[in-house]
Formats: structure tokens, sequence, C-alpha cells
């Protein structure tokens, strides 16, 4: 089994970013995202870091908005003055919201041309249209890796287990784009390691650790491993069994390592193609 290098990817992306946010910044336009950060979770705080570490390296400006048990209507209020603030390209509303609140409510008060994590139902409609909007930077990350890994998509079987917003749906639209036939998988999903052993590639995307095993895939299959499942430990493991899958799977992304610096490093790029 080949195990896929997401730093490397994301090291790639990182000098075409760079490169794209000098010359903005030289014409005057320093590109520049908005973190809006609702909860006090720790994988949250974890990504929130890292999205600052990595602007940082790249030239784009980061502005974190906390905000302390806010309602729906605090978080519009905010989302609807970030998307009319012209110094501010780029907005990302982190997960998990308060109890009782959905991203697609507050999503929507993203403008369509700042939502660089592709929050707003509007975004996830023009995805599936087929118009230019951006995926959610997971979603992306997942499209892009299978890119960079010179995967090809077309007449082969995709099948992502998780069906949500931010992942799941987004990624199904996008392997479609790229002419895979694709099976979106969830908790419902009737004999789903069978389902899976018929797939060329498939993504995880549930958030139980280490639910995937041999069993659920076919020889050689190529395997994206979207979770980020904290262990007692304080370490990070993934939806895959990793060792478990080893002699089965052609290629997997590790956790840490695969899917997680990607998406961070997408979101950059949709900053600078936002304040493009
Ligand atoms: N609106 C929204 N969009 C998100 O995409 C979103 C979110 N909210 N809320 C929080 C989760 C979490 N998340 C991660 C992204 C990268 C890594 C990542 O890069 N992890 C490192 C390792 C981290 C470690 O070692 O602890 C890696 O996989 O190599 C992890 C977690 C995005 N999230």
């Amino acid at each position: 089994m080949r195990t896929i290098d997401g730093r490397a990817i994301a090291k790639t992306i990182a000098a075409e970013v760079t490169a794209e946010a000098e010359k903005l910044t030289a014409d005057g336009v320093v590109p520049t995202l908005a973190v809006v950060v609702p909860t006090d979770d720790e994988a949250t705080a974890w990504y929130v870091r890292s999205i600052e570490r990595t602007a940082a390296r790249v030239g784009i400006t980061c502005r974190t908005e906390r905000l302390t048990d806010p309602s729906a209507a605090d978080l519009i209020s905010l989302l609807d003055e970030l998307s009319a603030d012209d110094s501010v390209h780029g907005i990302i509303c982190q997960t998990p919201l308060p109890d009782g609140v959905t991203l697609a409510e507050v999503g929507e008060h993203i403008a369509v041309g700042k939502d660089v994590d592709g929050a707003n139902p509007a975004s996830l409609g023009r995805l599936a249209a087929g118009l230019d909007t951006f995926a959610p930077a997971t979603a992306a990350a997942v499209a892009e890796i299978l890119r960079q890994e010179k995967v090809e998509l077309t007449g082969k079987q995709a099948v992502i287990i998780g069906r949500s917003m931010v992942v799941g749906k987004p990624a199904a639209l996008l392997l479609l784009a790229d002419n895979a036939t694709v099976t979106v998988c969830h908790s419902r999903t009737r004999d789903l390691p069978q389902v899976c052993a018929t797939a060329d590639v498939v993504v995880a995307a549930v958030g139980r650790a280490e639910m995937v095993t041999a069993d659920y895939l076919k020889q050689g299959a190529i395997v994206i491993d979207v979770g980020t499942n904290p262990t007692d430990d304080g370490g990070l493991v993934g939806d895959v069994d990793a060792a478990a899958v080893a002699e089965r799977a052609g290629a997997l992304t590790p956790v840490p390592g695969g899917v997680g610096p990607v998406t961070t490093m997408l979101l950059m790029r949709h900053t600078v193609q936002a304040a493009s």
C-alpha cells in the first residue's frame, strides 16, 4: 500500500498561493480571511491555530472573531457585517455551532463570493449546478488529492461514507463532476462493507474511529480518510484502520498528514481566489 503524503501536496499548493498573495499585496489588496469561532471546542481551537499559522506562512491576513455563547442572531449579524466589509475577502464560520443553530441558517449570511468553506446552501446549489463557486475546503481536498495522485475517475466506482453538508454531499458532487459513478452511504445503509467493497475509490467521512477495515475494500482500492478522531492519549486517528487495510488498499491518506493539511491549504487558495 502506498501512503499519500498530504503535507507534500499542501506544500506544492502553498508555493502557488504564496505567489498569488504576493501579487495581490503588491497591487494593494492584502488577502484577508475572517475566521468566526462560535464555540470553544478543542478540535476547533486546533484548526483555528492551524489556519492562523498557515495564513501567516503564505501571506494572508487572518482576522479571528471569537464569540461567547452566541445566538443565531448574533452570528448572523456578524456574518452580515463581514460580508459587507470590503477589507474581508474570505469568511469561514467554524463548526460545531451552539446547540440549536444550524450551519445552513447562518451560512446563508456569508456572501457567496466570500464563502471560502462553502457553508452557504447557495454555494452547494451552485456546485450542484456546475456554476463557479467554492466547495467546502475538506471536500475540495478529497478531489485535489485524487487529482494530484493522478487517480483517473472517469467510469470508476466511488463510494463516499457520510452525507454531511461539509464533506459527503459536496465530495459526491465533485467526484461526479470528474465522471466517477458515485454512491453515498450513511448510517442507515444496509450491507455497508459490501457496498464499499465494489468501489475503486472509498472516501471515509463518518467520524467513527478506525471503522473501515479490510472487509470494506476491494483489492487495490484508493482510500481517502477524512476522519480526525481524537484518541484518549491526545493523538488523532482516522475513520480507517490503517494497519488493518495495509494489505488490501492500493493507497491511503494517513491521519495525521493526509486530508487535514490539504484542507487548510485549500482554504488559503480559496481566499486568494476570493480576493482576486
Ligand atoms: N466550518 C468548518 N470547516 C471545517 O473544515 C472544520 C470546522 N468547521 N471545524 C473543525 C473541523 C476540524 N478540521 C480540521 C482540519 C484540518 C486538520 C489537520 O490538518 N490535522 C492535522 C493533524 C492535527 C494534529 O496532529 O492534532 C493532520 O491531519 O495532519 C484537522 C481538523 C476542519 N474542521
